[in-house]
């Protein structure tokens, strides 16, 4: 897929690109318990190369401990989760993005008293070469590096549509303008998978539909996304497939359209009593079969 990305989202340094179709990540029988709990269950799935993933459940279903296995935070106690076909859970978290997956956080986590501009360059030293003794002699060398790192921070703001703010400090900007901040930081590490720990929390409607054609132009620059989100009109829309944890278990996993349809993922968000309903409402408009005029 590497031919078809648009130098604009991805960084020339970036990891080669897995084959267009491929999967890219396959995580199978992924279990994590704390204490008492099974916050995650023999949870297994695939994210193909250029999709949009989406991982929903109720509070606590276990998505950010998921997020969190995947990106080496937690251990798993069992199960593997292969990246490119490489064991992601073997890795320190510190070399994950170098293997080409990013994350932001769902609590936003920048550097408050820096500006926006040294949050995204901060985000590029990992496909930087100049060492200890260039960055203390500031050789020539060094100084272009220098040059090209701020002029691509730069346009990595302009692509998430902040370049306005570049030299605001983080902490000052409005929230949605950290939330893309923080995306451009991820995309300074030049991922192939991009994943999205609650985008639109705290967002207004207006807010959200900007967000959403950002997702949408990285993706169709060629980078996978896998999204947590609780906005389920965001996830229904736009993801191609869709994981449902409850529980720390799957309760659903396929297509948006049929997972939403699903009586265990509308009981689970909205009660028993919603799921029977719709199954009533879907018998009602199934058209009549010769065997209903018997009665
Ligand atoms: N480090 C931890 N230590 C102990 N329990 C934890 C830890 N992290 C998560 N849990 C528990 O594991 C379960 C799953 O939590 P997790 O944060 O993964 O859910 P979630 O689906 O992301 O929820 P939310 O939508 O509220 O963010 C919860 O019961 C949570 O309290």
């Amino acid at each position: 897929m590497s031919e078809n990305r648009n130098t604009s989202a991805a960084p020339a340094t970036a990891p080669t690109a897995a084959i267009a179709g491929e999967p890219l990540l396959v995580a199978k029988g992924l279990s994590k318990r704390f204490g008492g709990l099974q916050a995650l269950k023999d949870v297994s799935f695939t994210i193909g190369q250029g999709e949009i993933f989406g991982l929903i459940g109720p509070n606590g279903a276990g998505k950010t401990t998921l997020f969190n296995v995947m990106t080496a935070l937690y251990v798993p106690d069992a199960g593997s989760c292969l990246f490119r076909g490489e064991e992601l859970t073997r890795l320190k978290p510190h070399q994950i993005a170098q293997h080409g997956l990013a994350r932001t956080f769902q609590n936003i986590r920048l550097f408050a008293s820096l500006s926006a501009l040294e949050n995204v360059m901060i985000g590029q030293h990992l496909r930087t070469h100049a060492g200890v003794l260039g960055a203390v002699l500031r050789n020539r060398a060094t100084r272009e590096e220098e040059a090209r790192i701020q002029a691509r921070a730069l346009q990595l703001l302009d692509y998430v549509g902040i370049a306005h703010r570049a030299n605001e400090v983080a902490a000052s900007l409005p929230y949605g303008d950290q939330r893309r901040l923080e995306i451009a930081r991820a995309l300074a590490t030049g991922p192939l998978l991009l994943a999205l720990d609650e985008p639109a929390a705290g967002m207004n409607p207006s807010e959200t539909v900007v967000l959403r054609a950002l997702i949408e132009k990285i993706r169709a620059d060629g980078i996978t996304v896998l999204l947590i989100e609780h906005d389920m009109k965001l996830v229904m829309n736009m993801c191609d497939r869709v994981l449902v944890l409850e529980y720390g278990q799957v309760l659903a996993y396929g297509e948006p359209q049929q997972v939403q349809r699903d009586p265990r993922v509308i009981e689970a968000y909205l009660g028993k009593g919603a799921a029977e309903d719709l199954a009533l409402q879907e018998a009602a408009q199934q058209p009549p079969t010769p065997e209903d005029g018997k009665a």
